[in-house]
C-alpha cells in the first residue's frame, strides 16, 4: 500500500470561453470561432498521506471546488493525473450524488451502491446513518422537500458512516446549525484517530486551523504555497486584503499612502456627524504588524486611527467599537476612557491614535466602527462616526460560551486536597 492517500500531478482544468452559446456548436462542427481559454486550475500539485487532514484555503474561484471534482472523478483534469489510494466518501456541493425524487432512505441504498456496497451491507449500516441524520421522518419523503440543512445531514451522515478510506468534504458543513456541525467535527476527529485520511474545503479559518495537519493554498488556479495551518491562514489573510503574500514585504510603506487602501473596509458605511474634526483613516494590524481584518484569538491586535481636525476643538475622544453581526455591541473603548485626555486639538492637527489590546472575542464575525466626539463652544458634538467601518474575522480553534473568553485556566484533582 502506498503511502499517500492521494496525489494530485500538474493539474489543468482549462475552460473555454464563447462568446456565444452557438460558438461551441460552430466549433464543434469543425469552423473557426474565437475562443479564450480560462484555467481554473493550472499545474497544481500536492501529495495527501495517508491518516493525514489536509485542508484547501483560497478565495473565492481559486479552484478548490475544481479539484475535489477531480479527484472525486465528477470533472476530467485538461491536464496532469490524479492517484487515488482507498475508498473515497465525498460530500460535495449540496445534491451532488443525490436523486431529488428519492425518499431519503432511497438516497442512502444509492449512494451505498454507487460506493459498491451490497445492500445487505448498507442495511447493517442504516441505523447509524438515520440515528447521525437525526431527520425523523423526513427520511421517508422525497429529499427535494428538505431544508438545506436536512439535505447535509443526512448526506454527511451517508458520507462518514458508510466507511470510507477518505472523506472529502467541501464546505458542506457550513449549512448545517452549530449543534450538528460539532457532532460532525466530532466525526472527524474519531475518524483521524482511526487513521484515516480527511481532505476538505473551507472558509472557515478556525476548522481549518483546528483540524488540519497541513493546508494548500491555491490562489486563481495556482497553488501558492503548502505548509501549517498558522502560515498558509496568515498568508490567506495577506490575499484576502490584496497584498502578495509570496513578495517579501515592502522595506517601507509609501509616506502619501492610506491605510485603509491596503485593508478590506466596508464601501457601504454609514458615516456621521459635522466633520469638524475628521477620521480620515484606520486600519488593523495583528501581532506582527500586517494589516488584516483577521485576529487569532488569544493574540495582540492594534487598531489604529487618523484624525484631521478642521477647526479648534476641546477634549476630543476618539473611540472604537465592536458589534456582532447582529448589531449588538459587544465592547469597544475611547481615549477618555483610557485616561488618554487630550485637552484641545488646533484648525490643521493630525493626530494618530493607536488602541493596542488582546483578542479575547470568541471566534466569528464582528464589524468595528470608528467615532470622534468632543466638545465644540462648550456643546458635547459628533464630529465624525463611521459605522460598520470594516469587518474583522476573529478565528479560534477554541471557543467558550458567549461573546467573551475569559481565559481560564483549568485544573482537575482527583481525591482530597
Ligand atoms: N463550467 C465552467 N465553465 C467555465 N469556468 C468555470 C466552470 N466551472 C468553474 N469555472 C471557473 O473555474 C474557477 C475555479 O472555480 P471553483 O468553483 O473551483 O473555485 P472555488 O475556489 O471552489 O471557489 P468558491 O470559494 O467560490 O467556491 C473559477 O474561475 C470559475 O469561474
Amino acid at each position: 500500500m502506498s503511502e499517500f492517500a492521494i496525489q494530485v500531478k500538474h493539474l489543468d482544468k482549462m475552460y473555454k470561453l464563447y462568446n456565444k452559446p452557438s460558438d461551441r456548436l460552430k466549433e464543434a462542427l469543425g469552423m473557426k470561432v474565437p475562443v479564450r481559454e480560462h484555467y481554473a486550475l493550472r499545474d497544481v500539485s500536492f501529495d495527501v498521506k495517508r491518516g493525514e487532514t489536509v485542508g484547501i484555503i483560497g478565495t473565492n474561484g481559486s479552484g478548490k471546488s475544481t479539484i475535489l471534482k477531480i479527484i472525486t472523478g465528477v470533472l476530467n483534469p485538461t491536464g496532469g493525473e490524479v492517484t487515488v489510494d482507498g475508498r473515497i466518501s465525498a460530500l460535495l456541493e449540496l445534491g451532488a450524488g443525490f436523486n431529488m425524487e428519492y425518499t431519503g432512505i432511497e438516497n442512502v441504498y444509492l449512494n451505498g451502491t454507487m460506493m459498491g456496497f451490497s445492500k445487505e451491507e448498507i442495511d447493517a449500516r442504516l441505523q447509524d446513518i438515520l440515528d447521525f441524520a437525526d431527520i425523523g421522518d423526513f427520511v421517508h419523503q422525497p429529499v427535494k422537500a428538505y431544508s438545506s440543512g436536512m439535505f447535509v445531514r443526512l448526506a454527511f451522515a451517508v458520507a462518514i458512516n458508510i466507511d470510507p478510506e477518505i472523506l472529502i468534504v467541501d464546505e458542506a458543513l457550513s449549512v448545517g446549525d452549530v449543534f450538528f456541525q460539532a457532532k460532525c467535527y466530532r466525526k472527524f476527529e474519531e475518524f483521524k484517530k482511526m487513521g484515516r485520511t480527511i481532505l476538505f474545503v473551507s472558509h472557515d479559518l478556525s476548522s481549518i486551523s483546528r483540524y488540519c495537519d497541513r493546508v494548500i493554498l491555491l490562489n486563481k488556479g495556482v497553488k501558492l504555497e503548502e505548509g501549517s495551518p498558522k502560515q498558509m491562514v496568515d498568508m490567506y489573510k495577506q490575499l484576502l486584503v490584496g497584498q502578495d503574500p509570496t513578495r517579501k514585504v515592502e522595506k517601507e510603506v509609501k509616506k502619501k499612502e492610506n491605510w485603509s487602501e491596503k485593508f478590506q473596509v466596508n464601501p457601504n458605511m454609514l458615516e456621521y456627524g459635522s466633520k469638524l474634526a475628521e477620521i480620515t483613516d484606520f486600519v488593523v494590524m495583528d501581532e506582527k504588524g500586517r494589516y488584516t481584518n483577521t485576529i487569532d484569538k488569544g493574540t495582540t491586535f492594534t487598531i489604529k486611527m487618523r484624525v484631521a481636525f478642521h477647526e479648534n476643538i476641546q477634549e476630543p475622544i476618539m473611540a472604537y467599537t465592536f458589534k456582532d453581526i447582529r448589531g449588538t455591541e459587544i465592547t469597544g473603548t475611547n481615549t477618555m476612557f483610557e485616561k488618554m485626555h487630550i485637552e484641545h486639538s488646533e484648525a490643521g492637527d493630525v493626530c494618530t491614535v493607536t488602541f493596542t489590546q488582546d483578542m479575547f472575542l470568541q471566534g466569528g464575525e464582528y464589524l468595528l466602527s470608528f467615532g470622534c466626539t468632543g466638545y465644540k463652544d462648550g456643546d458635547f458634538t459628533v464630529f465624525h462616526r463611521l459605522y460598520d467601518a470594516c469587518n474583522i474575522t476573529v478565528i479560534s480553534t477554541q471557543n467558550t460560551v458567549g461573546f467573551y473568553d475569559m481565559n481560564s485556566k483549568v485544573e482537575i484533582q482527583y481525591g482530597e486536597e
